[in-house]
């Protein structure tokens, strides 16, 4: 396959919309029937699609993992020529990676990780339910990796389906242009879906019922009977909308548009094309194509694929990554380019910048490759299969790739690219594609592998290489946890390797063992997100454990300072003997709480999971102001990143159990000092020991600071959108106020949002001029006058901004529903954690403790 000739297509993917489901694995399935890669069509409803092929997806029907496939279109013939597509502009076919994500708000993480790696989407939106809170949310995301978009109204076939209402909502909501370029084709103007308006190559498409989509009908508008005049005349009015849409962002379009003597329908489709794609590309004009279709009776995928080739990216088209080289931010092109400003990545002092400018410039000209794994999944058969996208350079087969995140180095003792029903063995996954690492043993979603000429065997890559992170992401909180018991003793080391992998496959999930009880404990993003662990690691991976109930993690936070304290680990550590010191002392951190390592060139600072650590490589003296400076020597199996990395890992795991109530700590300041001649003792001072002695140290600061005022009971407030009709708002706000413990931020209307309201990193887009949009009538009474409360039944759509304790919003899907009539919709993301107090602390004690 790897001979015939093709172009390359970016990753694309179907982007993840709301709780409910669109049909984002639907229309993927037809995707791949129609490019020649399946037998036959597989149903969500049947549990038999290729992309939810985990055991937990198919049977609920849901998308829990992003699966990433790879097909042409159009589709290569045998002879691998290009087979006849929809359009009329003989296409040359394309290779498509495809990734479908998750729609449940549970795994919003997974999708933001996937959105990392596209170069363009499809927006999928149900054409009942019209755009929801959750889309806005991906949408916003989205458009903060500048990733290009064309949207897909899926569902038309469905009772209330209303085409141009999701069109005003999609101005409204989503804040984009929105260019129609299809029209629903309602037989007779009020009659069942049975095709659609080409308003580009002013045609029509027609399916026949029941049939499984493959051939269809293409007929000119002139050809089309004088019963479809009503359609014949909306097709017009999109064309005209189109071309009057483009010409107000584009000056070709105003050349090409006086040069047929400003008839919109002359202008050939080939430069509507042309125009639209350089909109989606350039994105400064918000414009986002947009397509229509019913993907369960297929119909519209054909023409969906043929936009995908022609309007998104290419790789080489893509936004440049960014990237994150030892805490300093860059994009990948400015790092290979030489541009990248690296002064901050190394030492601090002025003479060895200079000199480490210089040795970065030569360093990044070694660098073979580099690559994100973004999606690890094992195989029952082969293992941990771990997906990459590469950005620079190629993978080879044998290339031995370093994790930049676990410092460790592995090769790559297989290529694969990834079909619907099977696998192909490459040598190689050049820039721009994704593949399939199978074998590797420790790479986890979310790492950067590199691969460079000359790197050392045990440290990889030198520095500041050796920290790149390719399009860094913060992992959110985990709030819910369970408790997970082996059977017995004898299975302990299997659950032990389920649950290893469970979180090499999804690094929002974390396990934790509680040193007292020995209890071990994973946490998740959602009560949903833990079921589906559950499933995972008792159904899929066997391991043989039971699940305690799914419950809320609480934070504890200190409220005084400790003083400096030396800790001395003197131990035997799995039959060798340990030893190692260093002082530690901790503090509650605030915004004002200052780090200053500028100029200490050995010095390092890192923000995890609420808390911070600082750790100086220094020497102590008692009683002199001004020690001798430390000269960095170190014993041969120590670097410095290693001190840092095994003093950190020892201060984190003191950190995940506070003294007073054994939560995890947050807003904690650990300082931890090593004094190299001091605290290090040869080859006795292994990172175990290093580990164990920051550990410790850190445990000793934060038992004194529990002496004094103990410590404070903190919960998670989350960020929280409801969308509601007028009629049910007063309940709604007075149930968030007084019954939840809520407070209401601000009510809009809900057509009228700023849209980024979920949470603070998400930029707010220009507002659309709503009497400026065309969108085409709608034949029937819309069911998002029920669903969203939309105007046409009078009563408007409101959004409450509140902020409420996590606590608060646990079923709260529930009582919203029944609030409102079944009508409510809510999307919430974790804000801040915040202290409890007065009543509400000795309530949440009392219910804690259980007595
Ligand atoms: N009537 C109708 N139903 C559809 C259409 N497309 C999908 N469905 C149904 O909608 C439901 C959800 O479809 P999926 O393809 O699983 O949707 P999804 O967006 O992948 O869902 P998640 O995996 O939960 O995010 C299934 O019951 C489909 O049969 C359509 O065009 N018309």
């Amino acid at each position: 396959m790897s001979q015939q000739s093709y172009r390359e297509q970016g990753i694309l993917a179907s982007l993840p919309i709301s709780m409910r489901s669109k049909g984002k694995t639907t229309t993927t399935e037809r995707m791949l029937y129609y490019s020649g890669h399946t037998r036959r069509i597989g149903n969500v409803d049947e549990g038999s699609t290729v992309t939810d092929f985990l055991p937990a997806e198919r049977a609920r029907g849901v998308t829990i993992q992003s699966a990433a496939i790879s097909f042409h279109w159009p589709p290569l013939s045998a002879s691998g020529l290009q087979k006849k597509s929809t359009n009329t502009s003989n296409l040359v076919p394309h290779n498509i990676n495809l990734i479908d994500t998750p729609g449940h708000a549970d795994f919003t993480f997974e999708v933001l990780r996937s959105l990392r790696i596209l170069d363009g989407a499809v927006c999928i939106l149900d054409g009942v339910a019209g755009v929801e809170a959750q889309t806005e949310k991906v949408w916003y995301q989205a458009a903060k990796y500048h990733i290009p978009k064309i949207i897909y109204i899926n569902k038309l076939d469905r009772d209330g389906a209303a085409f141009g209402e999701t069109v005003k909502q999609i101005a409204a909501r989503l804040h984009a242009w929105p260019a129609v370029c299809q029209v629903p084709w309602w037989e007779g103007g009020r009659g069942q879906f049975v095709g659609l308006g080409d308003a580009i190559g002013l045609r029509a498409f027609k399916w026949t019922e029941g049939g499984d989509g493959k051939d269809f009908q293409v007929i000119s508008v002139d050809d089309l009977p004088s019963s479809e005049a009503d359609f014949v005349r909306e097709i017009m009015n999109a064309r005209r909308a189109l071309v009057e849409l483009l010409s107000e962002h584009d000056e070709h379009m105003v050349e090409k548009y006086l040069e047929v003597d400003e008839d919109h329908l002359a202008i050939p489709s080939e430069d509507i094309v042309a125009s639209l794609r350089q909109c989606v590309l350039n994105q400064s004009s918000n414009i986002v194509p947009v397509f229509a279709g019913a993907s369960f009776q297929n119909m519209g995928i054909q023409p969906l694929l043929d936009a995908v080739v022609q309007l998104l990216p290419s790789p080489g088209e893509a936004a440049d990554p960014e990237i994150n080289l030892g805490g300093v931010e860059g994009t990948l092109s400015s790092l290979l380019s030489g541009d990248m400003n690296t002064a901050g990545t190394g030492p601090k002092s002025k003479t060895s910048k200079t000199k480490f400018k210089k040795q970065s410039t030569a360093i990044v000209q070694n660098l073979e490759s580099c690559a994100l794994a973004f999606k690890v999944v094992h195989d029952p058969r082969r293992g941990a299969l771990v997906y990459v996208r590469v950005y620079s350079g190629s993978i080879m087969r044998q290339s031995v790739l370093f994790n930049t995140n676990l410092q460790v180095s592995e090769r790559a003792p297989q290529l694969l690219k990834m079909y619907a029903s099977d696998s192909v063995q490459i040598d190689t996954i050049p820039a721009g594609q994704i593949g399939v690492i199978p074998g590797l043993k420790h790479a986890r979603t979310g790492d950067t592998l590199i691969s460079y000429t000359g790197a050392n065997p045990k440290s990889g890559p030198p520095a500041p290489l050796n920290t790149l992170q390719l399009r860094p992401i913060e992992v959110p909180p985990a709030v819910f946890f369970s408790s997970v018991e082996p059977h017995s003793m004898s299975e302990e080391k299997t659950v032990k390797s389920a649950l290893d992998l469970l979180i090499r496959e999804d690094p929002s999930l974390q396990v934790s063992v509680d040193e007292e009880s020995g209890q071990t404990l994973l946490s998740g993003m959602g009560e949903f997100h833990l079921e589906i662990a559950r499933d995972r690691l008792v159904n899929d991976l066997k391991a043989k454990a039971a699940m305690g109930k799914i419950e809320i993690a609480y934070r504890e936070s200190i409220l005084e300072s400790s003083s400096p304290d030396i800790y001395v680990f003197d131990k035997e550590q799995s039959g060798k003997q340990g030893r190692a010191s260093c002082i530690a002392h901790v503090e509650a951190l605030s915004e004002t709480t200052q780090v200053p390592l500028d100029d200490d060139e050995y010095a390092y600072s890192t923000y995890e999971d609420g808390n911070r650590i600082t750790i100086f490589l220094k020497p102590t003296t008692e009683d002199a102001s001004d020690p001798e400076p430390w000269n960095g020597d170190l014993p041969p199996h120590l670097s410095i990143p290693f001190l840092h990395s095994a003093l950190k890992n020892g201060a984190l795991a003191a950190l995940s159990r506070g003294i007073n109530y054994a939560f995890q700590l947050h807003n904690t300041h650990v300082i931890l000092t090593l004094d190299p001649r001091k605290h290090i003792f040869g080859a006795e001072t292994t990172p175990a020991a290093l580990s164990s002695a920051a550990r410790l140290a850190t445990k000793a600061a934060l038992k004194s600071t529990a002496l004094g005022n103990g410590s404070a009971l903190m919960e998670l407030v989350m960020n929280v959108t409801v969308s509601v009709d007028e009629a049910s708002l007063g309940a709604v706000v007075n149930d968030i106020s007084s019954s939840r413990g809520g407070h209401i931020m601000s009510l809009d209307d809900a057509d009228v949002t700023s849209g980024p309201t979920v949470n603070s990193t998400q930029e707010p887009l220009p507002r659309i001029d709503l009497s400026k949009v065309y969108a085409p009538p709608d034949p029937f009474g819309s069911s998002q006058t029920q669903e969203q409360g939309i105007a046409v039944d009078g009563s408007r759509q409101r959004n409450i901004t509140a902020t409420v304790p996590l606590k608060e919003m646990v079923g709260y899907l529930k009582h919203l529903r029944s609030l409102t009539g079944g009508r409510g919709t809510f999307v919430m993301s974790a804000d801040r954690f915040e202290r409890v107090v007065g009543q509400r602390e000795k309530v949440l004690l009392r219910e804690l403790r259980g007595y």
